[in-house]
């Protein structure tokens, strides 16, 4: 299996020239496990991207934060997959809930967007979740799998893909989920892949947790068997992103 832990940073719309320096200076000062332990993935808005991609550390890597859904062209705003690649960025964050709910991305735009930052080469974490209403009427399970079918109708390859699962709910609201839901959810959505891409997928395929993972949590939960890191939001901002890195140790005494 040997799913190697990962832990992104989604810094979401946030930082200065000078906080991002700040930010910068403290990954890089960080005493972290080993790149063979753990795999670190910063995601800063797009402008700062180039200056991140220069100075930080070289074992930790950076992620855009969206792209486009095809070749660039005529889509005022849009930032392409293909400049993402010209610019040396090998990670994109596709389908944060807040893209969603706020910007109106579907299912479907979602998955066309994994399909085609695969094809030019990016590394993908794709992100899943219900939201509240959906947990209390039951429907998780059937939420994430139907988010989940829409990129693996679009996709062939899972090698390049982080699955990351965030309930709406626990996001950016320190109300996060319970290492046991974490895990059924997990568990679900391995055997999901289980049953409808292969085995193998299944087996390979890091399903990351995000939703207010802090200094406190991220060791209770990195013990679930079928959690393989986190994608943080506020906490990747503050000095504590470099303990949640650590709670990949968590898995190396599993
Ligand atoms: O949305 C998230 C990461 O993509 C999680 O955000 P918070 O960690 O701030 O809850």
């Amino acid at each position: 299996m040997g799913r190697k832990f990962f832990v992104g940073g989604n810094w979401k719309c946030n930082g200065t020239t000078e906080e991002v320096k700040k930010i910068v200076e403290t990954l890089n000062a960080g005493q972290v496990p080993s790149p063979d332990v753990v795999e670190v993935v910063v995601s800063p808005p797009f402008v700062f991207l180039p200056v991140v991609k220069s100075s930080l550390r070289p074992e930790f890597h950076v992620a855009a934060q969206n792209c486009w859904v095809k070749k660039g062209g005529a889509f005022t705003g849009e930032v392409s997959a293909e400049m993402l690649v010209n610019l040396g960025i090998p990670w994109v964050i596709l389908g944060h809930s807040e893209r969603r709910a706020l910007l109106g991305e579907s299912n479907e735009f979602v998955g066309d967007k994994v399909a085609y930052a695969l094809s030019k080469g990016l590394k993908v974490i794709a992100c899943i979740g219900e939201t509240l209403e959906q947990r209390e009427a039951g429907s998780t399970v059937d939420v994430v799998a139907t988010q989940t079918k829409a990129i693996a109708e679009r996709i062939s390859d899972w090698t390049n893909v982080v699955l990351a699962y965030e309930p709406v709910w626990a996001i950016g609201t320190g109300k996060v989920a319970t290492p046991a839901q974490a895990q059924e959810v997990h568990a679900e959505l391995r055997k999901w892949l289980h049953a409808n891409v292969s085995p193998e997928v299944a087996a390979s395929t890091r399903i990351i947790y995000g939703g207010s993972v802090s200094g406190a949590n991220c060791k209770e939960l990195a013990a679930n068997p079928d959690v393989d890191g986190f994608l943080v939001g506020g906490a990747s901002l503050k000095p504590e992103f470099i303990d949640i890195i650590k709670s990949a140790e968590v898995k190396k005494s599993a």
